[in-house]
């Protein structure tokens, strides 16, 4: 099975609001980064993937599956959403077991993985402190981890280092790079620097259509830097 999402006009509307228009795009794996302004469409985009949306139009195939046939998607597919909070009362350990068993995983799979992912994300010391005493980071590292529970070939993040203070965001970005060595891995974020430092490859929603998809260095050019390149098309884009 090859590690890829095929996206062909892709549409998504809410009632008379089209929020997404005639998206086409392809991944494989490595990471990638998604930009554009509040109410460009990247939420929708996302929860189409991770099957949480239906579509209105198009097709989308993850990994050779239609994401019509959602319970398969689903098992490829691991999503980190922008308000990701679990199950405050719980201890680490019981939220990712009670997670684990949500994915279908048996007993024994839940006791392989949840003590390697929570090592992954260097969490393996704060498996019994409560959900609701994690910081911040370690609530998002948290998500990376849930999100890897089922070994998806895809992972989806939606705005995941917003107000984590510098060290912490590098840690996280540094973490999503290593889940990209075999894994497709869509970033979104209007915290440009994150994509600048760890994607190769780009796409930029504008009103719920494509206007750039490639690579990272093609887009900067000859400007100062992603930021500098992304300001100046999305002013053109007025
Ligand atoms: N459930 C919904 N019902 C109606 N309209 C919606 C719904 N979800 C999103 N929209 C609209 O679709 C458009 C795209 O929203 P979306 O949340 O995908 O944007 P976004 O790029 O993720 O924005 P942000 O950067 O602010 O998170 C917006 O105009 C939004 O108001």
């Amino acid at each position: 099975m090859n590690t890829e999402i095929r996206i062909e006009n892709l549409s998504k509307r809410f009632g008379q609001k089209q929020a997404l228009r005639n998206v086409s795009l392809y991944f494989e794996t490595g990471m990638y980064g998604l930009l554009g302004r509040n109410g460009a469409g990247k939420t929708t985009f996302m929860r189409v993937l991770s099957t949480l949306l239906n579509k209105s139009g198009g097709t989308v195939t993850v990994c050779g599956i239609p994401v019509e046939n959602a319970k398969e998607v689903r098992k490829l597919v691991g999503y980190l959403p922008q308000d990701f909070s679990v199950y405050p009362g719980m201890t680490v350990y019981q939220a990712m077991d009670y997670l684990g068993t949500l994915s279908e995983l048996s007993s024994s799979e839940r006791a392989k993985r949840i003590p390697m992912l929570l090592q992954k994300v260097n969490l393996d010391d704060c498996h019994k402190l409560k959900v609701k005493a994690l910081s911040g980071g370690m609530k998002r590292r948290l998500g990376i981890a849930q999100a890897l529970l089922h070994d998806p070939r895809v992972l989806i993040v939606d705005e995941p280092t917003a107000g984590l203070d510098p060290e912490e965001r590098i840690r996280f970005r540094n973490l999503l790079c290593e889940m990209a060595a075999d894994r497709i891995v869509i970033l979104s974020t209007h915290i440009v620097e994150d994509i600048e430092k760890t994607c190769q490859n780009i796409a930029i929603l504008d009103k719920g259509q494509i206007i750039y998809q490639g690579s990272l260095l093609d887009f900067v050019g000859d400007e100062a830097g992603l930021e500098n390149a992304y300001m100046k098309k999305m002013g053109a884009q007025q």
